[in-house]
């Protein structure tokens, strides 16, 4: 080395002879393209350091990899393509490179009832891994909806049960007088609790899936949860969502096995994570429930 070489630290031995797991960046700032969208995203690139006696991973070439993020859609083959690049720059180093990007989908949706929409925003996170030509993308996506305790409504309507024999005893049951009542608040003295609720879906995609099933894996999730939360709001759909609630009573276990069962039969999915969260209004705790599955090999 003179004084115009630039030293180069990572090419050096190292003085503790140890291979690593896992080095790289976490927290890089890119762009990703999903469904027709140019979104903000956050990325960790890395790869193992097999070699113990080097000192170093070449931190750059991963970085420069990731501006193929800039030119197509994210789709598995991009990130094969990209983590292959980790690796071939990294020949005799490392033998498995990762890569987790980070977004916020922003999806339009309709009104229940008026002709409104408005965006949602759906948190997802997208992992692929390459090792020893094994390649696998790991989907994480996070839904808010809507859950109303069974076991309140159910107490609830009780109360009202007993309102209506006491203001009713020993009385001549009349078609106004009831309907009245129905419209006061005494027709409603008790309301069952219900809170805004999270589902996190973690799947594995099969190998042989060429497009993020992104938009589709949440529609599918969404229907079989039932009272997703809305974005533009009139009264007419406040009504109408009120009304789904109402027939769509859940515990955490109840969400978590509709979920996990309608996402069983998509046939994107090799193993699945559903873990859903009510932030309970009753407790200042959460109800949790969690299921897991893997696709048997056929
Ligand atoms: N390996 C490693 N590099 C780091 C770390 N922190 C910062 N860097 C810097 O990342 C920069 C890029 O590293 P390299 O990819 O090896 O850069 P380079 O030697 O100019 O590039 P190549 O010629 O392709 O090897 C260097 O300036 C390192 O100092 C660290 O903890 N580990």
């Amino acid at each position: 080395m003179n004084a115009f070489t630039l030293p180069d630290v990572a090419a050096q031995a190292s003085r503790q002879a140890l291979a690593l797991d896992w080095v790289g960046m976490c927290g890089i700032a890119v762009p990703v393209l999903i469904d027709g969208q140019r979104l903000n995203a956050i990325a960790d690139a890395g790869v193992s350091l097999d070699d113990g006696e080097a000192r170093g991973i070449h931190m750059s070439r991963l970085y420069l990899a990731l501006e193929l993020l800039e030119g197509a859609a994210l789709s598995p083959m991009l990130l094969r393509r990209i983590l292959q690049q980790f690796l071939d720059s990294h020949a005799g180093l490392s033998d498995a490179a990762s890569l987790s990007i980070c977004t916020d989908l922003l999806f339009k949706r309709p009104a229940l009832v008026s002709p409104l929409a408005g965006w949602k925003r759906y948190p997802v996170s997208i992992e692929a891994h390459l090792k020893n030509d094994v390649f696998h993308v790991e989907l994480t996506i996070q839904i808010a909806y809507s859950s109303t305790c069974p076991c309140s409504a159910a107490l609830a309507r009780q109360l009202i049960q007993q309102q209506f024999v006491d203001d009713f005893a020993n009385k001549a049951l009349e078609h106004a007088g009831v309907l009245a009542w129905l419209g006061s608040s005494k027709g409603i003295l008790a309301t069952p609790h219900s809170q805004r609720s999270t589902a996190t879906v973690k799947l594995r995609l099969n190998s042989d899936v060429d497009e993020l099933p992104l938009l589709s894996l949440i529609n599918e999730a969404e229907a079989a949860l039932g009272t997703a939360v809305q974005t533009a709001v009139k009264r007419a759909d406040e009504q109408a969502f009120a009304l789904a609630n109402g027939q769509n009573l859940m515990f955490c276990e109840d969400a978590a096995r509709r979920l996990s069962m309608a996402l069983r039969r998509s046939p994107d999915i090799a193993s699945l994570d559903v873990r859903v969260v009510h932030a309970e209004s009753l407790h200042a705790h959460d109800a949790v429930a969690q299921s897991r599955w893997v696709r048997e090999a056929l």
